[in-house]
């Protein structure tokens, strides 16, 4: 089936206020333009703003990326958020700069520094290639030159073809050694599992590109593995583009992503003026503290 359009400015319209929710962000292509030098990209300041008036309500977001922590943290800055990078290799729970809360799988430094040099090796008779070294893993960009996407798959298949715990991932004019056994589907999990069963939680996930289809399919599943009847609510997957995609619904591009979560951040105060709507003039306190006080 193919994802239904949402109207951006619409998006209150599909939320409901017996419902929490958690929204996860994808950070390149989805809330950054695309720029041919990964390190010339930013999120730009009134997303940004949008987002922490929206973590102000309360309201869960995080953050999964292909891009490395300590990169989706300066991107995010100054916002602190939950991240899962490298594609849910490296997981900072709460976000906080200098928090120990952070998971990381073992990588093979050993086989991480071949890997590494090999690629190097085979690109330097090619140019439009840009190689982007991680803690944990290898892009090859080939936006400079898209010419080059063959001899970019080719290079990395041979690169890893004898190194078992590795794996390649596809991307927009990428192509990525990432060790195996994680995506954007666990890392969204992870972080789901951290939510208390009786928040009734639903998760909606925005993402543009071929390795967020994992996380789609995750948070849109009936049965998504938490083993909690009241988490199992089916979450919403936002594909960003018009690209084949299992998710439910799209929006046409970065610019709609923000006018989606400015009317995200209106459901909220909406939410709150009506908290406020009837008061009571001599202690002016929202109806559900004066529904519990009565
Ligand atoms: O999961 P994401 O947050 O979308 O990260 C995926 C990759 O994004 C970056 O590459 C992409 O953006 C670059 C900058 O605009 C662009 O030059 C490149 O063509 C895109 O593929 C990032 O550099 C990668 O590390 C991420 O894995």
């Amino acid at each position: 089936m193919s994802p239904i359009y949402i109207q951006p400015n619409n998006f209150v319209d599909y939320l409901s206020n017996q419902q929490s929710y958690y929204l996860f962000l994808d950070i390149d292509g989805t809330l950054a333009d695309f720029t041919l030098d990964p390190k010339d990209s930013v999120i730009p300041r009134t997303t940004l703003t949008i987002l922490q008036k929206i973590q102000d309500y309360g309201v869960k977001i995080a953050i999964v990326t292909g891009r490395s922590l300590a990169e989706a943290r300066q991107m995010l800055s100054p916002i602190n958020l939950p991240i899962a990078a490298t594609h849910g290799l490296e997981i900072a729970l709460d976000g906080a700069e200098n928090s120990n809360d952070t998971c990381t799988l073992h990588v093979d430094s050993a086989a991480l520094t071949a890997i590494r040099q090999s690629i190097i090796e085979s690109c330097m008779s090619y140019s439009g290639f840009a190689i982007e070294t991680k803690p944990y893993s290898v892009a090859l960009h080939y936006r400079q030159n898209p010419a080059l996407a063959d001899v970019a798959c080719t290079i990395m298949s041979e690169t890893i073809k004898h190194s078992a715990k590795w794996t390649l991932k596809h991307g927009k004019y990428v192509c990525e050694a990432v060790p195996k056994g994680v995506n954007k589907g666990t890392a969204i999990l992870t972080l789901l599992k951290e939510v208390r069963a009786s928040d009734n939680i639903c998760p909606i996930f925005i993402g543009d590109d071929i390795t967020d289809e994992a996380g789609f399919m995750a948070i849109q599943s009936q049965n998504n593995a938490l083993k909690k009847p009241q988490q199992s609510a089916r979450g919403m997957g936002i594909k960003v583009g018009h690209e084949p995609s299992c998710a439910h619904y799209y929006v046409n591009n970065i610019d709609e992503v923000t006018v989606l979560l400015q009317s995200f951040l209106r459901f909220f105060q909406q939410q709150n003026i009506s908290d406020f709507e009837s008061i009571d003039t001599d202690c002016l306190l929202p109806k559900d503290v004066m529904r519990h006080s009565i």
